[in-house]
């Protein structure tokens, strides 16, 4: 896959599938979530299949399978029930995350330093299903020529530190890890995205970095469509970006 000309948004519905598993209804459904997303412009479907499946259910991926327009991004943890079930559904992008049961959500990136030669195995494995696999881990050059050396095309840089700091410091330091992250990961060959924790008054800074190809946003465009409805909600997200990165 080739870098995209124009920076790309990926929806992540998980959280219109936490508010259903609140309550073990058959609504909202998260696969009509993702059909709206697309005709508001949304440039792929992001899911993450948690094996505590405390929103995205194996039902939604298989439905998604059949009817997106645009593209499926499955997010997984590294473990073999999820393997299995990758090769079932061979979705189009495959991201690797770190996954803890306890956590409240993805609280850093995969550790691909630490544990190459599993995850070049998972890597490759993917890789054959004729997925392109990314990993999402933090802006550090360690992760990312870790990333590179394990074959994967593609890195989703995690935003959370960013989406998290506090002061306008913190805030401008950062983003400076982020944009160091995209021009690290672009001069190792890599195809870069980030996300996690972006919503609409941050996101602006992030677009405006040159050279990543996707955001991944979810869980504040979840939170903006019970005010404005999904589509509205998107496309709102997603004039923003496009603005931004014209700049
Ligand atoms: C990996 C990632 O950033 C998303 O999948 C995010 O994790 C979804 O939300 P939760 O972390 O709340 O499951
Ligand atoms: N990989 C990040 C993602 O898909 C969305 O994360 P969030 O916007 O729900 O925090």
């Amino acid at each position: 896959m080739t870098q995209s000309n124009r920076m790309l948004l990926g929806v992540n519905i998980d959280h219109v599938a936490t508010l259903r598993q609140a309550r073990g209804t058959r609504y909202p459904d998260p696969v009509k979530a993702a059909l709206d997303a697309e005709e508001a412009g949304a440039d792929g479907i992001t899911v993450h299949l948690r094996e505590d499946r405390r929103h995205i259910q194996e039902r939604d991926v298989l439905l998604l399978k059949d009817v997106l327009q645009t593209r499926m991004n499955f997010e997984m943890g590294v473990t073999e029930e999820m393997m299995a079930f990758a090769e079932r559904i061979r979705p189009a992008h495959i991201c690797l995350v770190p996954e803890t049961r306890q956590e409240l959500t993805t609280e850093g990136g995969l550790d691909v330093a630490g544990q190459e030669a599993r995850i070049k195995a998972a890597v490759e494995r993917l890789s054959r299903l004729g997925s392109e696999v990314s990993l999402f881990i933090d802006a550090d050059e360690r992760q990312i020529e870790a990333s590179r050396r394990v074959g994967a095309p593609a890195i989703e840089l995690h935003t959370g530190r960013y989406a998290d700091a506090q002061t306008p410091g913190e805030v401008a330091e950062e983003l400076k890890r982020v944009a160091d992250g995209v021009a690290f990961g672009l001069g190792q060959g890599l195809i870069v995205n980030a996300g996690h924790g972006l919503h609409y008054h941050n996101v602006e800074a992030v677009a405006a970095i040159k050279g990543i190809n996707e955001l991944n946003i979810g869980h504040a465009l979840v939170a903006h469509a019970l005010f404005v409805g999904f589509k509205s909600a998107v496309a709102e997200m997603k004039a923003l970006i496009l603005a931004a990165s014209r700049h």
